[in-house]
């Protein structure tokens, strides 16, 4: 690490000690069996789904924003689907997000959609317990080197995981495609910085032409997801403005 940590350091530190925990008191075999064990729904199928997919994201509170909104997941994971989410995607992060677990399980109890646990994996663990009681799962690129990538994608893939790999430049991108991903999320948000800007997945889909492409951050309006779609995505993965007016995911459901 050079320089002062960033926001994503400190979560990926904070992630990589939640892991330590579960890893203390989970068995890791055991916890493998049960996420081989464990019935998935296909997240990658819903997002290639013909029109606009869109993943509705729960997210109380962010870095970026801080509060957003207090919900009943299971309650607001019904309203995404009725509205026409294809997926959902539930922030399990504690401390910035406001997220959990149990938020997880509520929302995919509720409904009949594929789930994607968002947190910062950094530790095989996390991708065994996300195979637990999820559809899918969140690879941040940049918290990886190539080999590790790799591995955390195949081990996913053996236990029914549809992993997302989330790229922010081109160097990611390559990592992406070498790490045999075939669901790429370009997220528009910069996390170190926090800016956003939906030009950056119109100039990263050229180049990952071939792999299911999820637009990730900075949805607002359906000309948004008219942008996106027609840049190349597949889905696109809507956090904040849904929280705020869950009606914009059936404008974005309703985009052919
Ligand atoms: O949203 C943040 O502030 C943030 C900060 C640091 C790391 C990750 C962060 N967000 C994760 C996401 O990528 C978004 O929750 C997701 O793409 C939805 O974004 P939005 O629709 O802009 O809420």
């Amino acid at each position: 690490m050079s320089g002062r940590p960033t926001v994503l350091d400190d979560l990926a530190a904070a992630a990589a000690e939640r892991a330590a925990a579960l890893k203390k008191a989970r068995d890791l075999d055991e916890l493998y069996q049960e996420a081989l064990l464990y019935e998935k729904r296909d997240f990658a199928a819903a997002l290639r789904a013909p029109g606009l997919s869109v993943v509705s994201e729960i997210k109380r509170a962010s870095p970026s924003v801080g509060f957003i909104g207090e919900v009943d997941p299971a309650d607001w994971a019904a309203g995404y689907e009725r509205q026409g989410a294809s997926c959902l995607s539930v922030l399990t992060e504690p401390d910035r997000f406001k997220g959990s677990l149990q938020d997880l399980d509520a929302a995919r109890d509720r409904v009949a959609i594929p789930v994607l646990r968002k947190d910062f994996t950094v530790d095989e663990a996390q991708v065994l317990e996300a195979g637990t009681r999820a559809d899918a799962v969140l690879l941040i690129a940049a918290l990886f080197d190539a080999a590790s990538l790799a591995r955390y994608v195949s081990l996913a893939v053996e236990v029914g995981l549809t992993p997302l790999v989330e790229v922010h430049d081109e160097a990611e991108a390559d990592l992406a495609l070498e790490s045999g991903a075939s669901v790429v999320g370009v997220n528009n948000r910069d996390l170190r910085d926090f800016t956003v800007d939906l030009a950056t997945f119109e100039s990263l889909a050229p180049r990952l032409a071939g792999a299911t492409l999820v637009a990730e951050s900075g949805v607002k309006t359906p000309g948004d997801g008219r942008r996106l779609r027609d840049a190349g995505a597949d889905a696109v993965l809507v956090g904040e403005a849904a929280m705020r007016d869950p009606a914009l995911v059936a404008k974005l459901s309703a985009l052919p």
